[in-house]
């Protein structure tokens, strides 16, 4: 399996360059260069499988062959091996029809920890095999930063910069980062948005000579190794729901930001399983639902929301959706690319709206919209969402027909957005891993959203903390 840049100026790598390349070197996205098929009696297969052997399973079409089974094997069962759930990512059953993927039961309470302890364990492996260095750089709306954290720390070797925006972090993901004493771990937070942090990142890792001088490494769903991991609870989640429904297709609502986890779900059905609509649900930051509305792609004004690790506009993944909906034409891709960042908008033709309306449903959900699902949830069905989850939820009621099985992704645990929790009316108790961080002192310094700030920030950090290994 080789991969390839969605703009089509990178040299085709394997599955452990692509890992450590990240951000392709022309700014595209790395993809596979062909999408695996897997049959319906393989699918078969696969679903009786556990969480683990499905992993495996998936994982390797894209790894092919490039790391021992053994020491994949061995990679992918430490990895869950940190969940509090048996079945890693289970399923629940909330009323007819509906069903919730439970993503957060990993160390950080966030659908993150599936990739990240994987990527955090799959770095610490090709570090011992090659002696490369590995200093990652990334940012975060919240999530992707403490357990990218979480996946690395402690593991020789390996040094970490996370940039989340100041002040716009729930408190619980703020602690969750910056609670961590090791020398390790920079946490910078950003005078700006996710945004400007995620614009600043691509735009230090496109500088090749900084980023192979500082041998940098990405962990957000640049790094596709991110977007593999993400694609293994689809076809969990679609075993255990079509196992106990009879479904021949299932949908599933996704609340998104960054784009990564709906790829991954598009990635899923691109190789076989039977995946019916994939619903895009937003909070007001809505430049996708906007785009699958009116085939306009273009930032709009930035939210600060109930559900604050979707507040993003320029959603990175929506790249690797562009690669094939304009039929894997990377030139195309490319000019697309350059057009938004000159004018600042992507407009598709009719016929390509046609396909995006094949693909995907999307709806935005307003703030109240979320808070009132919680509640409803809450008291009709016993059951807690946490805000993005329930703007899934809200958009799976809006967009999914009456005799359609869906899954909605329930991407975070709710003791992590406590803010918009209470405004509910609702009293929660937090597990005792977030309660105690309450105690803890921060280690985070505050910049600029300044690219050359950031870069000095890094030289210091990677250099000093280098020599002290
Ligand atoms: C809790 C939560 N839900 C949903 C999302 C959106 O996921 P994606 O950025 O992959 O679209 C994020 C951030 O990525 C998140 O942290
Ligand atoms: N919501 C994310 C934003 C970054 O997304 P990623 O999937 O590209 O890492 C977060 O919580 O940081």
């Amino acid at each position: 399996m080789k991969y390839i840049s969605t703009r089509g100026n990178t040299k085709q790598i394997g599955f452990i360059d692509s890992v450590m390349m990240g951000l392709a070197n022309d700014g595209g996205l790395l993809v596979p260069e062909k999408i695996p098929q897997i049959s319906e009696e393989k699918l078969q297969s696969l679903s009786k499988l556990t969480y683990q052997e499905l992993a495996f399973e998936i994982i390797s079409y894209y790894v092919d062959g490039e790391i021992p089974e053994k020491d994949l094997k061995e990679l992918i069962q430490k990895s869950y091996a940190t969940f509090r759930h048996q079945e890693v990512t289970p399923v629940k059953k909330v009323k007819d029809y509906m069903y919730v993927l439970e993503l957060f039961h990993g160390p950080t309470f966030a659908f993150k920890d599936v990739a990240l302890q994987f990527l955090g364990n799959l770095y610490s492996y090709i570090a011992k095999k090659t002696g490369e260095t590995i200093n990652i750089l990334g940012a975060t709306s919240g999530d992707t930063g403490a357990s990218a954290i979480e996946g690395v720390r402690g593991k020789e070797g390996i040094r970490i910069c996370i940039l989340h925006p100041h002040g716009k972090v729930s408190k619980v993901q703020e602690l969750q980062m910056t609670t961590v004493n090791d020398e390790t771990v920079l946490n910078l937070a950003i005078k700006g948005t996710f945004d400007d942090g995620q614009r600043i990142i691509k735009e230090i890792f496109a500088d090749l000579e900084f980023k192979n001088k500082y041998h940098l490494r990405a962990i957000n769903s640049i790094n596709f190794a991110r977007i593999l991991a993400q694609t293994v609870y689809y076809f969990y989640a679609y075993f255990q729901v079509a196992g106990e429904t009879g479904a021949k297709t299932v949908n599933f609502s996704v609340p998104t930001g960054n784009f990564g986890d709906i790829f991954a779900g598009f990635l899923a059905k691109k190789m076989g399983l039977p995946v019916g609509k994939l619903i895009v649900a937003t909070n007001e930051n809505n430049i996708l639902e906007r785009f699958i509305k009116e085939g306009i792609y273009e930032p709009g004004e930035f939210h600060s929301t109930y559900s604050p690790s979707m507040d993003i506009q320029v959603a990175s993944n929506f790249e690797r959706y562009l690669y094939y909906l304009l039929g894997e034409d990377s030139k195309a891709v490319s000019d697309l690319m350059n057009q938004f960042k000159s004018e600042g908008k992507i407009i598709v033709n009719e016929e390509q709206l046609r396909q995006v309306n094949e693909d995907f449903a999307a709806y935005g959900v307003a703030g109240e919209k979320c808070l009132q699902t919680i509640k409803k949830y809450y008291d009709e069905n016993d059951y807690l969402l946490d805000p993005h989850t329930s703007c899934g939820v809200a958009a799976f009621e809006h967009c999914n027909e009456a005799d359609e099985v869906c899954v909605t992704l329930s991407t975070a645990h709710p003791a992590k957005f406590n803010e918009s929790i209470a405004l509910c009316g609702i009293e929660q108790t937090y597990p005792e891993q977030i309660k105690e961080l309450f105690d803890k002192p921060q280690y985070l310094e505050v910049v600029e959203a300044n690219n050359d700030e950031i870069s000095q920030k890094l030289k210091e950090h990677f250099s000093s903390v280098s020599q002290s290994i």
